[in-house]
């Protein structure tokens, strides 16, 4: 068919869309050339399915409800068909960088031909601007119901974890296709909220997780597993065509519900035309660890579960959290009868308070651990917040808290360095030190009003803090925290670290390091890594070919002080380094 013929064939749309010249597609299907849209412009080829980003255009005579319109997908009527999208039904949109946000497909008169007109929420889900081009087909795999959505919000927000918000958000959303790792926004209030959709699970048990960032090179593991292996040309969209040139698909156009999405199988005498017509379409590879458009796709509906979770302190403080999380009891040396004691006081009555009230017993509301500096007191706090699985809240010196803090149960209070919060109030130099101290003595009776809740606090300087801190009924229980077994604490600190000294050995070590904690033994360590790792930079040993091809071991030189030596396999032991004074 030659272009002229098809020019002279060409209708114009009723709202005035661009004319169209058909040609001859490669695959049975048409590329069009515009000349021009309503607006004038010179003409332009451009791939079915590849289309120019440009801003939602939001007219204030529209009709469609405000809360659909973040989901739509802004097309001309001559690009709707030509990219087989039928009016209201879901288009999977793919950005080069392979990231994917599925929308509905939406004629809008006088839009320009070739481009697609998308929110914010979904050029950022895309990660495109005005002006990227990105990939559109019509979703042709099966559409189920989400059965629970996990979401996590950039900062913490107690509003969101409400029943009024989830129900809000689902109204607001019913029927909406969600993939994970996309953000959703929405207006609640008049608040903008942003959550992320972390998993997905769906009516068939499948689960889809967000894809960890940075994607990797190949195929996402789970995810991408659940998402492209679904390839069924059975569930493929049967929605009316809006021309009658393209593989026609025919079904009624329809808004999207949720029960429109669920897949429809065809009539039994029209399998044959269905498979040719996805057949001879060219199936669109999808991104590393991304959907086909022929994959199962889960949308959200008034049952489906919402649960919601922090990502504030996972993604802005990855450092921090990471430190904060990775500490456990088997990482403290030295310290067993201590640890005992914080597991029977702390633990207990969090996980069990009825046991507490049963006897009548009121549990302990506050721990203090005090000792000199270094000896473990932080370690001991943030092993209870890896282990004990409360809500735990770490405060670090004169930071104050909100009483949001304790409504979360079982909570833990951690409070370290508690001599900078609350000192005698009789030596404070002004009102506000003293008004913190009388904050935290309420707070802590706070605590004690709920029914698991225990308050921690930290220092080395027991005999500052403010006398009505220490009475029974707020830090009920004082620990001291001090450094007994050095030899547990070195062997604790080498766990990680190759090193073939013996027990005995390390005895020996301990035993010439009287007078040390566990952070002088923690700061030798380090320092008889670092060692090695220049004499083997220096000798031009690749370490990172072998594994574990040096041993550290800090060794104590007598009369010398502490020397770390390392062992290099070959070249025996006992090659001494510069001696380290601390
Ligand atoms: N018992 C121990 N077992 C293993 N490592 C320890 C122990 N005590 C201290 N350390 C090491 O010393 C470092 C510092 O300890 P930590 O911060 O807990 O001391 P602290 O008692 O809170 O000191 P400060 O009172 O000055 O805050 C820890 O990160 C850890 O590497």
């Amino acid at each position: 068919m030659s272009s002229k013929k098809n020019k002279s064939k060409t209708k114009k749309g009723s709202e005035g869309d661009s004319s169209l010249v058909v040609k001859e597609g490669s695959e049975g299907s048409s590329n069009l050339q515009t000349s021009g849209h309503e607006g004038g412009g010179s003409c332009r080829s451009f791939n079915n399915n590849s289309f120019t980003v440009t801003d939602f255009i939001d007219k204030a005579d529209d009709k469609t409800p405000r809360c659909c319109r973040s989901t739509l997908a802004q097309l001309s009527l001559n690009s709707m068909k030509s990219a087989s999208v039928c009016i209201g039904r879901p288009v999977l949109l793919t950005s080069p960088t392979g990231k994917q946000e599925v929308c509905l497909g939406w004629p809008v008169a006088a839009f320009p031909a070739g481009k697609v007109g998308l929110q914010k929420c979904a050029q950022s889900n895309l990660k495109v601007k005005s002006g990227d081009e990105v990939t559109l087909h019509p979703l042709t795999g099966a559409v189920l119901q989400a059965e629970e959505v996990t979401l996590s919000s950039r900062s913490k927000d107690d509003t969101l974890e409400t029943e009024e918000f989830k129900n809000f958000f689902l109204r607001t959303l019913v029927g909406k296709i969600i993939l994970p790792g996309n953000v959703i926004s929405l207006t609640y209030f008049g608040r903008s909220c942003s959550l992320r959709v972390e998993a997905v699970r769906g009516e068939d048990g499948a689960t889809l997780h967000r894809p960890a960032p940075p994607p990797g090179p190949g195929p996402d593991t789970e995810e991408s597993s659940v998402m492209n292996s679904v390839l069924d040309s059975s569930s493929a969209d049967l929605s009316l065509q809006l021309t009658t040139q393209l593989p026609c698909l025919s079904s009624p156009p329809a808004l999207c519900t949720p029960s429109s999405y669920i897949s429809q199988n065809p009539p039994s005498g029209e399998s044959v035309n269905l498979e040719n017509s996805v057949s001879s379409e060219k199936i669109p590879t999808a991104p590393p660890g991304g959907a086909l458009k022929t994959d199962t796709f889960y949308c959200l509906s008034c049952s489906t579960k919402v649960s919601l979770r922090d990502r504030a302190g996972k993604e802005e403080e990855p450092d921090a959290e990471a430190k904060r999380s990775k500490v456990t009891y088997s990482m403290i040396g030295g310290l067993s009868s201590q640890l005992d004691v914080i597991r029977e006081t702390i633990e207990l009555p969090l996980k069990h308070p009825e046991l507490f009230s049963n006897y009548g017993i009121p549990p302990p509301r506050g721990v203090l651990l005090y000792g000199p500096p270094g000896t473990g007191k932080t370690l001991i706090g943030r092993a209870i917040a890896n282990e004990v699985g409360a809500h735990m809240t770490v405060i670090n010196g004169p930071e104050i808290m909100s009483n949001s803090e304790v409504s979360q149960r079982p909570a833990i209070i951690f409070i370290d360095e508690l001599d900078a919060l609350c000192p005698k109030r009789e030596g404070a130099q002004n009102e506000v030190e003293k008004r913190v101290v009388a904050s935290l003595l309420t707070l802590m009776d706070g605590i004690g009003s709920l029914r698991s809740g225990v308050g921690l606090g930290a220092t080395n300087r027991p005999h500052a803090l403010d006398p009505a801190l220490r009475r029974p009924g707020r830090f009920d229980k004082e620990l001291e925290v001090r450094t007994d077994n050095l030899t547990y604490i070195l062997q604790k600190q080498l766990s990680f670290v190759p090193c073939s000294a013996t027990y005995e050995e390390l005895t020996q070590l301990a035993e010439a390091a009287h007078g040390y904690v566990g952070a002088d033994l923690a700061a030798i360590c380090k320092e008889a890594g670092k060692y090695t790792l220049s004499y083997c930079h220096v000798k031009g040993q690749n370490i990172f070919e072998k594994i574990f091809p040096v041993d550290i071991t800090p060794s104590f030189a007598l009369g010398l002080g502490w020397s770390p030596w390392v062992e290099i396999p070959g070249e025996g032991r006992g090659f001494y380094l510069p001696e380290f004074h601390l």
